[in-house]
């Protein structure tokens, strides 16, 4: 096993980006792919789909980031799956984002960090996805790990599906929106700590938010079965493209079960994502 990559966060994933291209490609084995991959819906079954990911990604893409809703799936078996997926990533080179969405109040909050990104956790991954709506501050424990581990966060602002406007576009009492107060939140985090937190911004729709103060990285899920296109992304983000990182899982893994062909699908996705964000 090698040893964890020290580099400050906003290094190691501007050199991914510098070296691999803006594509985050998902690992999340739905009973539908398993089905398509003629897999069986067990630990067996994932663990075959995930380690066929890893093969076709690890060495290409940037950011891989597994879905953990669908090793939690399977119990502890599909957690053990899990720890070995994002060890096996790190090992090719590709940065793991655990896309695990957790949110709690500090004192719970200071475990999922020591979980996800405390060095020597079987499960700690170069990224999560934190959600804030238990309040931002409340998600401190979190950032102040990554900070000392090298690590970074993803936290939910815009997300890519509907039912999120409702919540998310409205006010608060300091007459700022709820997703518009995220990223004002994470931008002010960012200046003692480049880059630490990534903001997820859904590309499905134009997001209505003010990224002119965020320098960080934006993860942007929806693009392929959600309904955006690469070519969407120059105006969903119009000023923000360096650190876009557009994710894409069930298009591409649509291609497996072929390692090769998977591999194909992911490097002609990064291909127009990087023609189109030019
Ligand atoms: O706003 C969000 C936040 C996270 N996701 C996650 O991204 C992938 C998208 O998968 P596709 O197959 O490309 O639709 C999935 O893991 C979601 O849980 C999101 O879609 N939107």
């Amino acid at each position: 096993m090698s040893e964890p990559d020290a580099r400050p966060w906003s290094e190691r994933l501007r050199s991914a980006v510098a070296g691999r291209g803006r594509l985050c490609v998902g690992i999340d084995p739905h009973p539908e792919l398993l089905d398509a991959w003629g897999l069986p819906h067990t630990p067996v079954g994932l663990e075959t789909f995930a380690h066929t990911c890893v093969e076709a990604f690890g060495g290409e893409v940037a950011v891989v980031k597994p879905q953990v809703a669908f090793f939690e799936a399977y119990g502890s078996a599909g957690i053990a799956v899990l720890e070995r997926t994002l060890a096996d990533l790190v090992e090719l080179g590709a940065l793991a984002l655990a896309d695990a969405k957790r949110g709690d109040i500090g004192s719970t909050m200071a475990a999922y960090a020591g979980a996800w990104l405390g060095d020597g956790s079987p499960l700690a991954a170069d990224a999560v996805t934190l959600s804030p709506y238990l309040g931002f501050d409340a998600l401190a424990p979190a950032l102040d790990v990554a900070a000392r581990t090298s690590r970074g966060v993803f936290v939910l602002a815009r997300t890519s599906n509907p039912e999120g406007g409702d919540l998310q576009r409205s006010v608060g009492s300091g007459g700022v929106g709820v997703a518009q107060s995220v990223v004002a939140a994470a931008a002010q985090r960012n200046r003692e700590t480049a880059d630490l937190v990534g903001l997820v911004v859904g590309a499905t729709r134009g997001h209505g938010l003010d990224l002119g103060e965020f320098e960080g990285p934006v993860l942007a899920p929806g693009v392929g079965a959600q309904g955006a296109t690469a070519s969407d992304l120059a105006s969903v983000f119009p000023d923000h493209r360096e650190l876009l990182l557009p994710n894409v899982s069930r298009s591409v893994l649509r291609a497996g079960p072929d390692p090769a062909a998977l591999r194909e699908a992911a490097v002609r996705t990064r291909d127009e994502i990087e023609a189109a964000l030019r």
